[in-house]
């Protein structure tokens, strides 16, 4: 008899707990909302396997996934002191604009002695949860638990590639969304799908600048929990992230009830980046267009008067 504890009973967590029902006897998924017949709110359509229980208290069987928004995860795991004597294995994407800590060092910063995984890279919930076939990173700083985390985690559909570097895995995830959002704002401004094309691999070449100034292997970056992850969310509406620069870019009221966590990496990273003197023009610019400061043509005035330069 083998389980899985997923916090979070959103789109992310029920779509893994719809996958991994396939793999594991008993699933538990931690929800503030509770499924109406077999269906949670945030994933309609989906109904979830039998052994998988919802419900507002948690239970603990074996690895526990935080599937939860970045701004929740701290108080979540504060709130709960038992699991720091569990495998933690945060699925969120983004980067705290207090502490600039991601998922893995938000973790560690509430329990010390835990030994943090990240599960990331290019998934849609929904994909993930239909059985469409799907390969994520899974990164752990401690190898044996990495490996034992890939076994327990993977599914025939659900493809897991290990790595320790967990800057890197963190930083990719984080750092993807907020170009994927600059993408929006240009395909929404109609700017073109070159612009996007050279905003992509712009923004991609930032992506690496700032994590490997931060300790991350490139070759991270260029797996899936970096350009696999950005090309996807830079390139469907599906992405919350692309929804609400598509929004913005077309000047109208974008979705504010979504999880978009793009909207408070871009303010994160643009001021760590600036105080450490590390040129990322597309997050700075995307940064001013969220805040208001300046609009889209601006934003793109702004991208294309910098000096010219080598690749
Ligand atoms: N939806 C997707 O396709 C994917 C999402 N992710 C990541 O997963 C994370 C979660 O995203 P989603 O599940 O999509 O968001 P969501 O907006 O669908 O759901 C968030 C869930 O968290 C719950 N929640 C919020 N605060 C809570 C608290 N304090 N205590 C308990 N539960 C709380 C909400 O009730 C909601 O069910 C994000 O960091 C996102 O980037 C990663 C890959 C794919
Ligand atoms: O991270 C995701 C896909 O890998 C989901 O993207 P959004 O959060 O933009 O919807």
């Amino acid at each position: 008899m083998t389980g899985v504890t997923i916090l979070g009973g959103g789109a992310f967590g029920t779509a893994l707990a719809v996958a991994l029902a396939e793999v594991h006897s008993r699933v538990h998924l931690w929800a503030r909302q509770m499924p109406q017949g077999r269906e949670m709110p945030r994933l309609p359509g989906v109904i979830l396997p039998q052994n998988v229980t919802v419900s507002p208290e948690i239970e603990v069987f074996g690895p526990i996934l935080a599937a939860l928004p970045m701004s929740q995860l701290e108080g979540v795991l504060r709130a709960h002191p038992a699991l720091a004597a569990h495998p933690i294995v945060a699925c969120c994407k983004g980067i705290r604009p207090d502490s600039g800590l991601g998922p893995a060092g938000v973790i560690t910063s509430v329990f010390p002695e835990s030994a943090p995984a990240l599960l990331t890279g290019p998934s849609f919930a929904i994909d993930i949860a239909r059985g469409l076939p799907t390969a994520l990173t899974l990164a752990c700083a401690d190898p044996a638990l990495g490996a034992m985390l890939q076994e327990q985690l993977s599914t025939p559909r659900l493809r897991l590639y290990l790595t320790t570097d967990v800057a890197g895995a963190e930083l990719g995830g984080a750092l993807k969304n907020v170009i994927a959002i600059a993408c929006g704002i240009a395909m929404g401004a109609g700017f073109g799908e070159s612009a996007r094309a050279a905003l992509m691999t712009r923004g991609f070449a930032e992506m690496t600048r700032f994590a490997v100034a931060h300790g991350a292997l490139p070759e991270t970056l260029a797996g899936l929990s970096g350009l696999g992850d950005l090309s996807l969310t830079s390139s469907s509406e599906k992405s919350r992230n692309f929804a609400y620069g598509l929004a913005l870019g077309r000047g109208e009221t974008p979705d504010s009830a979504t999880t978009t966590e793009g909207i408070a990496t871009a303010r994160a990273c643009a001021a760590r980046a600036r105080s450490a003197g590390i040129p990322l023009p597309v997050t700075e610019a995307t940064a001013a267009v969220l805040a208001g400061e300046i609009s889209p043509n601006q934003a793109l005035t702004q991208l294309l008067s910098r000096p010219l330069t080598q690749e």
